[in-house]
């Protein structure tokens, strides 16, 4: 396997204990923040801060084509991918208004759109022109896994050298959720119709086609459970690859990373296989419409914070949920204790 190593440190679990204590302290009923209690202590943990700091954030999204599509399992073309491309380097998508929003930095990095794209603003980080229809073959070889998980890395270690301390990840690829189910079955050794969703938005027909075109193509390709690297070059994606690179990036400088939807759960899980203690640095902000997201959480252990009926990708979830782990930050840097504030703590 000889695979890359990334050393990734395991999270302070007493700084926790102490932030926890501490909240405790804060004007407001034990417990009464709820979710966000528990956010500002994982924060804490991850950062080895006591009054961590997610502001400002840096979107990062990864755009690449996957040969897959040949095979119908998707509502749109593939052409789909380079367009939206140019509407992310142009202001107008979804991500674009978020980004905006929440004050973040936005790079778009093309690590494998099936065309050539020219714009001053985009990143190209090419590794190939989309990935091999991996009903008929291999969908890249392993240095090409291999590579598009160092670009992800460089460009994760570029936009937290820039200042960023939280990433939001996120993915632009038409077909993508047909290689996130797949490597999602191999992961978690289940039956792939559990698993497969209507993606972009499928009809019922076309979904069991999906399903069927998805079975065949593990049994022919066979990937290795055991090898997150094969598993990516039999069956992946170059921008599931990207994050995974760009999750480890950011786990390895303690620096918390939000988890947009399905694609983005499952790049989570490669990097959890690849360095188990990078799952501690991952928040999942919200619950996508795709069946097999909530397995994918599960398997990395974490809740979701909000269901809001998603299902676009962009790292848009992420974004949206943003402000509210940046309030759990400004509840703990800004509220008033009891002693401070003079008011009683008992009747
Ligand atoms: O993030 C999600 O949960 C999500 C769920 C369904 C679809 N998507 C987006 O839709 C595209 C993949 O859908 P499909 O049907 O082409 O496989 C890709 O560009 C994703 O960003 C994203
Ligand atoms: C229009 C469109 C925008 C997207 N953004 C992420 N995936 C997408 C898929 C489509 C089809």
């Amino acid at each position: 396997m000889n695979q890359q190593v990334y050393y990734v440190p395991k999270v302070n679990k007493e700084i926790g204990n102490q932030v926890s204590d501490y909240i405790n302290t804060l004007t407001k009923p034990v417990g009464s923040l709820g979710r966000l209690e528990e956010i500002a202590i994982e924060l804490a943990k991850m950062k080895n801060e006591a009054f961590p700091s997610v502001t400002p954030p840096g979107v990062l999204v990864f755009a690449a084509d996957h040969g897959i599509t040949e095979e119908g399992v998707s509502s749109y073309p593939q052409a789909v991918t380079a367009q939206m491309v140019l509407n992310f380097l142009s202001g107008g998508a979804a991500i674009n208004v978020f980004s905006r929003q929440i004050g973040a930095s936005l790079n778009i990095i093309d690590i494998g759109v099936a065309q050539d794209i020219e714009h001053s603003s985009l990143i190209n980080q090419k590794v190939r022109y989309g990935t091999g229809n991996f009903y008929r073959e291999d969908a890249m070889t392993r240095e090409e896994a291999e590579n598009a998980i160092s670009v992800g890395y460089e460009q994760g270690q570029d936009m937290i050298n820039n200042g960023a301390k939280c990433l939001i990840l996120g993915e632009m690829g038409i077909g993508n959720t047909s290689a996130s189910s797949a490597i999602l079955a191999v992961l978690s050794n289940s039956d792939i119709a559990s698993l497969v969703g209507t993606g972009t938005g499928i009809s019922q027909e076309t979904l069991l086609h999906k399903v069927a075109v998805i079975h065949e193509s593990l049994q022919k390709r066979n990937p290795n459970p055991e090898d997150p690297i094969d598993i990516i070059s039999k069956v992946g994606g170059l921008e599931i690859a990207g994050m995974t690179g760009a999750m480890l990036a950011a786990a390895s400088n303690r620096v918390p990373v939000l988890l947009d939807g399905f694609i983005c759960t499952i790049a989570g899980l490669l990097a959890k296989e690849i360095s188990p203690n990078s799952a501690d640095y991952m928040i999942v902000t919200h619950q996508s419409v795709e069946p097999g997201h909530q397995l994918a959480i599960s398997l990395l252990g974490k809740k979701p914070i909000l269901d809001l009926g998603l299902r676009l990708g962009e790292g848009t979830g992420a974004a949206i949920a943003y402000p509210l782990i940046q309030s759990a930050t400004l509840m703990l840097k800004e509220m008033a204790t009891f002693d401070s504030a003079g008011v009683s703590t008992k009747r």
